[in-house]
């Protein structure tokens, strides 16, 4: 295993990333590339969301799970052109079977510039909610914004060009997710709000509000992250783990069984659809692990066209194909999660 036996989650500031001083940037990208090898997590301060950004995001989704099923199904991420909008309970399922307990509301990079060529981009599905629109869609764009930063202190951590992922993040396929963990009606059921996993994008910005959230260290214990004031948690995906040829590495999470309400708020920052997800050229490999390029697109597609319910029904009743190379991918994802978990 890649990772270190570490027993906490490091903690950065990162405001030093804005800065003008090339020198600044470099000490702070080298904070973010030593806790991105050693351990694939860290909580970043000192990133620019306000606090206001922040709570509208929250109070939106908390009005939004509040309405009844039927209204939240008049937006189901089934009728959506770009995979967005209202994930019931139980609509995601994963391998073996397991179903979450959990509700979502999926946003993703609204695209309308151009007709529709690829399943995950084109107009985001909202609700009939103008203020939904205007937070979470503030929200998702600074989120973005700050994943442009981080992805230019990853570069430079990397040894790259500062712009090296600019290239490839114009229209990225990224999704905001909100998600509600209900109270558990039934705590002796044993499931859990996320089963162990690791995400597939380059990384997530992460916004929760109760603890809940654990980590797997190099030594197989979990590792609690803590809440942190003003914080947002950042973790390492498979793309990046790939794309860095394994120099940062993208650690197993899950969350466990909620005794509170809870929140959160994961945005999956990924590359654009056509980008080819394979070691950049002069990243020496670290260890023994060879990756095989994927299409990041259609990576991230078929993961979704083999979980999601009605995405399957489309699969089982022909009317949709995976994307061709799909079929060779289980080392990422939730093949490769549950090698890890
Ligand atoms: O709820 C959380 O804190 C994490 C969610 C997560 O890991 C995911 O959606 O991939
Ligand atoms: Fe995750």
């Amino acid at each position: 295993m890649a990772h270190t036996h570490f027993r906490s989650i490091p903690l950065i500031d990162i405001s030093g990333l804005y800065d003008d001083s090339l020198v600044e940037r470099q000490r702070v990208a080298d904070e973010l590339g030593r806790a991105a090898h050693d351990v694939g997590f860290l909580q970043i301060t000192g990133h620019g969301i306000s606090r206001s950004l922040r709570d509208g995001l929250i109070r939106q989704a908390r009005r939004f799970f509040e309405r009844p099923l039927h209204e939240k199904m008049r937006f189901y991420i089934g009728q959506s052109s770009n995979h967005s909008g209202y994930v019931p309970e139980g609509e995601e399922q994963f391998a073996g079977g397991g179903k979450d307990l959990k509700e979502a509301y999926d946003v993703n990079y609204n695209y309308t510039e151009a007709a529709q060529i690829y399943p995950l981009l084109g107009p985001t599905q909202w609700p009939d909610s103008a203020d939904f629109r205007l937070e979470v869609g503030a929200y998702y764009r600074a989120a973005l914004a700050l994943g442009d930063t981080l992805f230019r202190g990853f570069a430079l951590a990397l040894g790259l060009a500062e712009e090296t992922f600019a290239k490839i993040t114009r229209h990225p396929t990224s999704q905001l997710r909100l998600i509600h963990y209900p109270l558990d009606p039934d705590p002796v059921a044993d499931r859990p709000g996320i089963g162990a996993h690791t995400d597939y994008e380059c990384f997530t910005i992460l916004l929760p509000t109760a603890e809940g959230l654990q980590v797997l260290n190099g030594n197989g214990q979990w590792i609690d992250v803590p809440l942190v004031e003003d914080a947002f948690v950042i973790n390492i995906g498979d793309m990046l783990e790939v794309l860095s040829n394994g120099h940062f590495v993208a650690t197993s999470h899950r969350v466990r069984k909620v005794s509170e309400e809870r929140f959160a708020f994961p945005l999956f920052c990924a590359c654009d659809y056509t980008t080819r997800i394979a070691p950049i050229a002069g990243l020496p490999p670290r260890g023994e692990r060879r990756y095989e390029p994927i299409n990041c697109g259609d990576h991230l597609f078929a993961q979704t066209a083999q979980t999601f319910r009605y995405l399957r029904e489309r699969l089982e009743d022909g009317s949709l194909q995976l994307p061709d190379g799909a079929a060779g991918l289980s080392s990422f994802g939730h093949g490769y999660r549950a090698e890890k978990a």
